[in-house]
């Protein structure tokens, strides 16, 4: 999805691309089946370091005790990158600030419409501060999920999928339980960790389950 928004920048917007963060959610937000904060950290840099040259991991996020909502991550970006830093070189011997933006699926874009996931002061903060570049994803009607976000339209940017591409963590996750093959659908070095590292893996009595589920559907 980031390649797909680089382009989307490249091509179709007046920004310019200075770099992309693969940002951990902490293990305070105990989402069912997540690896430790650690080993997902491991994984993104292993994900970013041999096969991209502007994606970085940042480890704020993951390293927090408590979880932290988007909104409040952001914010950490901005802070870190215009506060600290104070921008990026201009490359006129100056340095100008940089645009924070949040990128993410449409099936996460549509959560934004749910009822109690999502303040309305993050969701302003979010969309009204920053903007977001919502990537299609199958299975989520994008006209319904940004209908009740309007007032944000201007900050929010849409990237189509040009080829389709439905891969998602849970269904990684599942084809190792059921000890499939996910070569070509995620970095061999991240397949490589998750091996010696023996995640996601279930005891005999949940795989034989999920086989039989697999036989029946
Ligand atoms: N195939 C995809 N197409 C578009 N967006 C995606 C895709 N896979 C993940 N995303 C987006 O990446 C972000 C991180 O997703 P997450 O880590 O929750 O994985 P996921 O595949 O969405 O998980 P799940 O399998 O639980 O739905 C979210 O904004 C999600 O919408
Ligand atoms: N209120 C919020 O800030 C809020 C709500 C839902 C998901 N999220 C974020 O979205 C990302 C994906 O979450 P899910 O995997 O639960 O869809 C996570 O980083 C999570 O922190 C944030």
């Amino acid at each position: 999805m980031f390649e797909m928004a680089a382009d989307h920048v490249r091509f179709s917007s007046d920004f310019e691309l200075i770099g992309g963060y693969l940002s951990p959610v902490s293990d305070a937000y105990r989402k069912a089946g997540l690896a430790s904060a650690e080993h997902r950290v491991a994984m993104c840099q292993l994900a970013v370091d041999q096969t991209s040259d502007w994606l970085m991991v940042d480890t704020w996020e993951p390293i927090q005790k408590e979880y932290q909502p988007t909104a409040v991550v952001l914010d950490h970006f901005d802070h870190e990158i215009n506060t600290v830093r104070k921008g990026v070189d201009a490359g006129n011997g100056t340095r100008k600030p940089v645009r924070i933006a949040l990128l993410a699926g449409a099936d996460l874009i549509h959560t934004m419409s749910t009822p109690g996931v999502w303040s309305e002061k993050d969701l302003d903060h979010i969309l009204g501060k920053y903007g977001s570049f919502i990537v299609e994803r199958s299975g989520t009607d994008i006209d319904e999920a940004l209908a009740s976000l309007q007032p944000w339209k201007d900050n929010i940017h849409v990237i189509q999928q040009l080829i389709q591409n439905d891969v998602s963590s849970t269904k990684i996750r599942l084809f190792l339980r059921r000890e499939m093959s996910v070569r070509y659908l995620i970095p061999v070095p991240v397949i490589h960790y998750i091996e010696q590292h023996h995640l996601y893996e279930d005891d005999g009595m949940e795989k034989g389950k999920e086989r039989q589920e697999g036989r029946s559907g």
